[in-house]
């Protein structure tokens, strides 16, 4: 057999614009986009997050000025992360539940503005315990499962009540989302959805979301390793994914997001349900590092490290870059 060459030519598919168009087999679109927002209590009140530079913590009344924005752009799924004041946490987090919480106003402040937004709420305890772990403590300091997930029910059943499209338990609790499930099921809220958290890895990642949501300096132990994921495995992250599809998860999550595109592969690869994947703070941080200094191209690399969470296989990403990446679309679009 004589070699291909040059019958063969990988190359005459990328030679003009529209050509490689037409063979593109993923694409970035902001419906694959959902926002994380950080809101804080007040008026009129807009923080800057030095770990995250270009994101905004905002007051209610700001968020949904601001909301406007991003509506236009095409955003369509805002995830709401409230930070709570110290003098509202407690060893037990019943601030988590109170209907007159910040994220349940939050919620009511949107959907009354912009009733078709989908609206996603973060179920965990860390923004409301004074030691900053994402569940209640027994006296060695361990988090308890199945005390917490009794917590994480009221907090769920508050935030549909609230008008959440989407609870997004990310507790890394066991049996959580059956018992969140169950109970939606039985208060009438049958058309809520559950996007898991199901494969999140204590990872040192999330450094400046903790700034940002003021749970850094508190967490007592210094780290989540009894509940999140150990970044070495992945054939667990499958076994915790069939347990929440199992328990009645509509969509599952993967989290962080570009260091752990192989278990998102392996999860659609196994499973093909709905798949989202978490770009999160620290890998937003890196990226920002290097375009402030003028290292990284800002707008090719924030579309490029999109599209890569598509071919691995997520649905959708969470990411802070949403309303960059919207512009950024939209701009290509009019091309
Ligand atoms: N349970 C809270 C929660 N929900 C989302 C993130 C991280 C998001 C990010 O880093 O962008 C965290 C932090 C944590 O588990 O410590
Ligand atoms: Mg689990």
């Amino acid at each position: 057999m004589s070699s291909p060459f040059p019958h063969r030519r990988m190359r005459r598919l990328r030679a003009k614009d529209a050509l490689r168009g037409l063979v593109a087999e993923h694409r970035l679109t902001t419906d694959d986009l959902i926002y994380p927002v950080f809101v804080l209590p007040g008026e009129n009140a807009r923080e800057a997050v030095p770990s995250m530079p270009g994101v905004e913590r905002l007051s209610i009344d700001l968020l949904v000025k601001e909301a406007a924005h991003w509506v236009a752009l095409g955003i369509k799924t805002i995830a709401l992360f409230p930070v709570t004041p110290m003098s509202l946490k407690t060893e037990c987090a019943s601030e988590a539940f109170n209907p007159e919480g910040l994220a349940q106003q939050a919620m009511r402040a949107l959907k009354k503005v912009f009733p078709e937004v989908m609206l996603m709420s973060d179920i965990a305890l860390d923004p409301f315990t004074s030691h900053g772990q994402d569940g209640l403590l027994d006296e060695t300091g361990y988090v308890m499962n199945d005390e917490t997930v009794e917590v994480l029910i009221k907090q769920a059943l508050s935030h549909a009540e609230a008008g959440a499209d989407i609870v997004a338990p990310s507790d890394m609790m066991d049996g959580r989302i059956g018992s969140i499930r169950k109970a939606l099921e039985e208060a009438g809220h049958i058309n809520t959805c559950i996007m898991a958290y199901s494969a999140k890895y204590a990872s040192a990642y999330y450094g400046p979301f903790r700034d940002a949501v003021g749970s850094a300096a508190n967490i007592k132990g210094g780290n989540k390793k009894t509940y999140q994921m150990d970044p070495a495995n992945t054939d667990e992250a499958l076994h915790e994914i069939a347990l929440d599809i199992e328990e009645g998860a509509d969509m599952v999550m993967v989290k962080p997001g570009m260091p752990y595109l192989d278990v998102v592969r392996r999860c659609k690869d196994e499973f093909k349900v709905p798949t989202f994947a978490y770009q999160v703070s620290g890998e937003y941080a890196m990226h920002q590092a290097a375009f402030a200094n003028g290292w990284l191209n800002e707008e090719a690399v924030i579309l490029e490290s999109l599209l890569a969470f598509k071919r691995a296989g997520a649905d959708g990403i969470l990411t802070y870059f949403a309303p960059k990446a919207a512009e950024l679309l939209a701009k290509q679009n009019t091309k």
